[in-house]
């Protein structure tokens, strides 16, 4: 009897596992949050808007390894069960949830203590970032609503083009709705560290891990100011190297664009980027001290109401704004012209809610 009973016990733990409960998008979901609850470590809540798109997928699958992630919301309008039945099979900690088109977004978002968005089209060849505002401003202001209204405490990270447009947008929509902190919108620049290390690296023959390049401004052609003249480790360029690597950090995007002939923007650089400042996002968050990143934010650094530079994040967001330094005067001359062109497209954003 005894070994019987055994037997039948192991076989239907083993079916337990091969036919777990139904994975309905959200509502089954709930079973496995419980049984997560009494063996789970603790972490934080990241929600993914537009989580089926290039950018969205690999970053999804770097948000679940990383381990300070204890639940992942996967939210697209469209392919978003398979990207999570996929990603939710892989063995780390967190777990995983997907949300299906608009009615879901409400419970893709309830709860959550960051937001990313990489929702929105991408450029294809010849066309520039601001060519991307017709369809994108929309997309953002819908999800940023429901940011507003489902968890306005959340950190928001925001990826979708124009990065100088869309982060007023987003600043305009929850001042309309009451929940604007400053402290909480960070538009995502990260991309153009990461190219700007890699490019300053090459040049100088060392391992990119080894450098940190300042980038400030903003996320488009010359509102991307790479400050050369402040990268760790300390080293010079010659007047060549200074504008051609300065030229190749501003066209880091085309690059990817003109090679990929089509098929889209930057996807991969892009999410680990993204996985990058959201790790630093949740340090920050979770007390860690001394945790600076550079990021479009509601500044007060130049003139204008949104800019990028080096900023310390903390439990709360950011939690201080870095003035831009010693610039050369190449970077002044630099400074000039990215502040003329992000005047517009900040401009651009905040009339679009204000003028709605
Ligand atoms: N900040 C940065 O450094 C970078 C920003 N980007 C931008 O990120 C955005 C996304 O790029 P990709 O992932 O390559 O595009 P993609 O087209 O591959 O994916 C976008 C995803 O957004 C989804 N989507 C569209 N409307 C939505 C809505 N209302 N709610 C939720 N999801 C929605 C689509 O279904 C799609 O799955 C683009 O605007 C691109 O320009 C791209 C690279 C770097
Ligand atoms: O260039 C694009 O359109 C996508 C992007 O923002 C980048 O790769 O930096």
């Amino acid at each position: 009897m005894q070994p019987n009973h055994e037997a039948s016990q192991r076989i239907a733990r083993i079916s337990a596992h091969l036919h777990p409960p139904s994975f309905q998008m959200e509502g089954s979901s709930l079973n496995r949050e419980n049984c997560r609850a009494k063996g789970g470590a603790p972490g934080f809540k990241v929600a993914i808007l537009g989580a089926a798109g290039g950018i969205g997928q690999p970053l999804a699958m770097l948000m679940k390894m990383n381990p300070l992630v204890s639940l992942l919301h996967l939210y697209d309008v469209v392919n978003s069960p398979g990207v999570t039945a996929d990603i939710s099979h892989m063995d780390t900690g967190a777990v995983v949830r997907g949300f299906l088109g608009q009615p879901q977004l409400e419970n893709a978002l309830t709860g959550m203590d960051l937001v990313i968005i990489p929702a929105g089209v991408p450029r294809k060849p010849g066309m520039t970032r601001d060519d991307l505002f017709k369809i994108n401003a929309g997309i953002v202001r819908t999800l940023c609503e429901g940011v507003a209204k489902f968890c306005p405490s959340a950190v928001v990270n925001l990826i979708s083009n124009p990065v100088n447009s869309t982060v007023p947008i987003a600043a305009e929509v929850f001042k309309k709705a009451g929940t604007y902190d400053t402290k909480r919108l960070l538009g995502v620049t990260t991309l153009d560290v990461v190219r700007a290390n890699t490019f300053v690296a090459e040049v100088l023959g060392i391992d990119p891990r080894e450098v940190d390049v300042p980038v400030v401004g903003g996320h488009a052609g010359v509102t991307i100011l790479p400050l050369l003249s402040q990268v760790k480790p300390p080293c010079t360029f010659t007047a060549e190297e200074l504008s051609n690597l300065t030229t190749r950090i501003q066209n880091g995007g085309t690059e990817v664009v003109e090679a990929k002939a089509g098929a889209g923007s930057a996807t991969l650089s892009m999410a680990f980027a993204a996985a990058k400042f959201a790790d630093a996002c949740m340090r920050a968050l979770r007390g860690d001290a001394g945790v600076v990143e550079c990021a479009f934010v509601a500044s007060q650094v130049t003139e204008l109401p949104f800019f990028a530079s080096k900023v310390r994040l903390g439990r709360r967001g950011v939690d201080e704004i870095f003035p831009l330094g010693p610039l050369s005067e190449f970077e002044r001359v630099g400074l000039e012209k990215a502040k003329k062109e992000l005047k517009e497209s900040i401009h651009k954003g905040v009339s679009f809610i204000r003028n709605a």
